[in-house]
């Protein structure tokens, strides 16, 4: 056993938990669909370092159907940009079921791109490039989001073909609003085949995952989308990727999600995971029971909810001291003691970090006195932080105060404010005590 196996222990908890419920059915409005195996039931997860776990049928091949609306309207957007896409498809929930006749007044457009209607139109949007059609793009995008080739079940797509009149009434009517810019049998042609596209749980939560990690396949490392067009579909999956049931499962399991009628689930946390779900059996919205089932339980279970805040207090600044204090504090420097405070933050600094680094600078040392800002131990700075920094370091030194950042790695680049920065001009030895109270004996020197 490995240590990692605790993971998948808690994959193949919750399929034991839930394989014995017995509620819902398989599709059959697709007949293809109604021949399933309802007792198949599946999960797997991928970090953001690309790790899988999986647990059950993680491997079984079924249809994307309706989990591949999130990642053509990915490609849409890619292709043609948002302002352009939302001439045509909407952003606003539907509150009705996936394959409603509904169009929003005024404008016509289907009012999102998870429901049938919008991604019709999501999917016709899609252009042919000179050296690839429009439906190779998706078949090709699809793969990279999945990490591997994929391909159609023509029997799956023969079939929601013989039955799919539903949406081509659908198709129609959108081109009657002028909101369809191909020929709907051509683009319901389109969108049926995309809903045929092969995939397993493993692969489904690989593409989960790479929307939770800003456009990037965390297993492939391959950008697929930006992160704006990535963070853009989660919105939407947010709001509108469980129809009807979108507002509940927003509120029970707090992750963007979306569920298809072969009996695919994925959910995203972002910046944290991918996690997918395949059990054939669906409820009245048209959703996994058991997937639902399951993945509300792990939400609960490890805290995963959204707007369950992740950050731990105090876990960017470990220490806000006079330099007297340091462990290391050369002798004969207790003149320092209480002339020169010490910020020592770590990790990655992102804007709520960097707000706790700027408050602790004006909670060190002594009143007005110098302050050492030690960035050792901080990993990465990104740009919205370091502007912050920059700006706050300006604002300390504005009204008399001085700073001095030991900074290693060079994260925070040239601080205007800051005549004392211990940069790259770091002796190869120096410890981090040795810098810190260097700057410190500089800072309290010049008093
Ligand atoms: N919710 C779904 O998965 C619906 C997809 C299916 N292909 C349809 O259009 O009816």
């Amino acid at each position: 056993m490995s240590a990692a196996d605790a993971v998948t222990d808690s994959l193949a908890g919750l399929r034991e938990r839930f394989a014995a419920v017995r509620e819902g059915r398989p599709a059959d409005y697709i007949p293809q669909l109604a021949l399933a195996d309802p007792d198949a039931f599946g999960l797997a997860l991928v970090s953001m370092d690309g790790h899988r776990y999986s647990a059950g049928e993680a491997e079984v091949p079924f249809t994307l159907q309706s989990v591949s609306k999130p990642f053509v309207y990915a490609l849409a957007l890619s292709a043609l940009g948002l302002d352009e896409v939302s001439r045509w498809v909407g952003a606003e929930p539907s509150g009705e079921a996936f394959n409603a006749i509904s169009l929003e007044p005024g404008t016509g457009r289907p009012a999102n791109a998870m429901v049938n209607a919008g991604a019709i139109v999501t999917t016709a949007l899609v252009p042919d490039t000179p050296d690839e059609p429009a439906f190779d793009r998706i078949l090709h995008c699809l793969g990279r989001f999945a990490g591997r080739g994929l391909d159609v079940d023509e029997e799956v797509f023969a079939s929601e073909s013989a039955t799919g009149d539903r949406n081509r009434a659908l198709a129609y009517l959108i081109r009657s609003t002028g909101t369809l810019p191909v020929d709907p049998v051509r683009a319901v042609d389109r969108y049926f085949r995309q809903c045929a596209i092969r995939v397993t749980a493993v692969d489904l939560a690989t593409m989960a995952a790479t929307l939770a990690y800003g456009g990037v396949n965390p297993v492939t490392r391959e950008r697929v989308v930006s992160a704006e067009v990535a963070a853009g579909v989660l919105a939407v999956m947010a709001t509108c990727g469980m129809y009807d049931g979108s507002g509940d499962w927003l509120l029970r399991v707090g992750l963007p999600a979306k569920s298809g009628v072969s009996g695919g689930l994925i959910a995203v946390g972002p910046a944290r995971f991918g996690v997918a779900t395949y059990s054939p059996p669906l409820d009245a919205t048209g959703g996994s029971v058991r997937g639902h089932a399951a993945l509300e339980a792990m939400s609960r279970r490890y805290g995963l909810h959204l707007m369950l805040n992740p950050a731990l207090p105090g876990s960017t600044v470990t220490l806000v001291t006079t330099a007297d204090d340091l462990p290391s504090a050369p002798s004969g420097e207790r003149g320092l003691r209480g002339r020169v405070g010490v910020v020592a933050a770590q990790g990655a600094i992102d804007f709520t970090a960097a707000e706790r680094v700027l408050y602790a600078l004006d909670e060190s040392g002594p009143d007005g006195g110098p302050v050492v800002l030690d960035l050792h131990d901080v990993t990465a700075i990104d740009s919205v932080a370091r502007g912050m920094l920059h700006n706050g370091l300006a604002r300390f030194t504005a009204d008399g105060r001085r700073a001095a950042v030991v900074d290693p790695k060079d994260l925070l680049g040239p601080v205007d404010a800051v005549r004392e920065r211990t940069g790259r001009d770091l002796p190869r030895h120096a410890t981090r005590e040795d810098a810190v109270a260097g700057r410190a004996r500089a800072l309290a020197g010049e008093d």
